[in-house]
């Protein structure tokens, strides 16, 4: 299979000119020293990225047309309950689904920052009629829960925004149940779609599909282009390109850049 490489006219040219990307164990490196290294707490990053993606999302969305926010377990979730909350803050019609574990209280098992956004967000729903929360049970109940799935459909057949914030860089395997069934009505829908970080099911060390993936019209990617996406292969699943700044220190993504042979910012 021939991979031919993206380059971007007027990107800052690396070694052999190609695009500053980062890789999959980089751009969760980074991540990680942003907060042990330099004391950037988590939920301050997974703030600047889900603001960074409203703002963007209100941008694309000027007409306010309803914004459906698909959330995972983990970190990339979390950017989706903090894109509801700007979304909401500012008046666009917003429902949040999660795809999580459920504890016996009913509270979703989510990653430590997407749980306080979580919380955050379900303060804010409370009396509050714009933003639905629908929590959606792990795949095991999604079997013995068709009203759920039913709903979800219909509200994907309905003109939308899609948000998909189910994976990101955490994504180690094909999308199985429930993820494949929804990752297909959401691209059967026609909706647009914003991805966050990566399309959901796209490897993006190589820009191949893992399994179903997300079929994005924009995607929103953290600190820099992810590896895979020089991929042109990529380009159907990830659509439009936006680098989203996380606040991740200059000094610290200049020493990304430089391995990459590019010159500081
Ligand atoms: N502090 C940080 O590291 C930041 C991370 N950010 C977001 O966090 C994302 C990474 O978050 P996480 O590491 O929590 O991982 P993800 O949120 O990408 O994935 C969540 C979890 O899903 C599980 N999973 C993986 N593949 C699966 C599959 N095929 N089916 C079912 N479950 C699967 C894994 O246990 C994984 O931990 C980034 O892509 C970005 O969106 C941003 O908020 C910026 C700051
Ligand atoms: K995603």
């Amino acid at each position: 299979m021939t991979r031919t490489f993206l380059k971007r006219k007027g990107a800052r040219r690396g070694r052999g000119g190609a695009m500053f990307t980062l890789s999959r164990d980089e751009v969760r490196e980074l991540d990680r020293r942003a907060i042990n290294e330099f004391g950037v707490p988590g939920v301050v990053l997974m703030e600047n990225a889900g603001r960074g993606c409203a703002e963007l999302l209100m941008r694309l969305n000027p007409e306010r047309k309803p914004v459906v926010i698909l959330c995972g377990p983990g970190n990339n979730g979390g950017d989706g309950f903090v894109i509801a909350r700007h979304l909401d803050n500012h008046g666009w019609p917003v429902e949040v689904w999660v795809f999580a574990d459920l504890q016996n209280d009913l509270t979703p098992v989510l990653s430590p920052d997407a749980a306080v956004n979580f919380a955050i967000l379900r303060q804010t729903h409370r009396g509050n009629a714009h933003a639905r929360l629908v929590r959606l049970a792990h795949p095991r109940s999604w079997g013995t829960h068709p009203q759920l799935r039913d709903y979800l459909f219909d509200e994907l057949k309905t003109p939308a925004w899609v948000v998909d914030a189910l994976f990101g860089t955490g994504l180690s395997r094909a999308l199985a149940t429930p993820y494949d069934e929804v990752v297909a009505q959401v691209n059967a829908s026609r909706n647009p779609v914003l991805a966050i970080d990566i399309p959901s099911g796209l490897d993006c060390d190589t820009g191949e599909l893992l399994g179903p993936t997300v079929k994005a019209t924009h995607t929103a990617t953290f600190v820099a282009h992810k590896r895979g996406f020089l991929n042109t292969a990529s380009k159907p699943w990830t659509g439009e390109v936006h680098v989203i700044d996380i606040g991740a220190p200059r000094v610290l993504v200049d020493e990304y850049r430089r391995k990459a042979g590019e010159r500081p910012a």
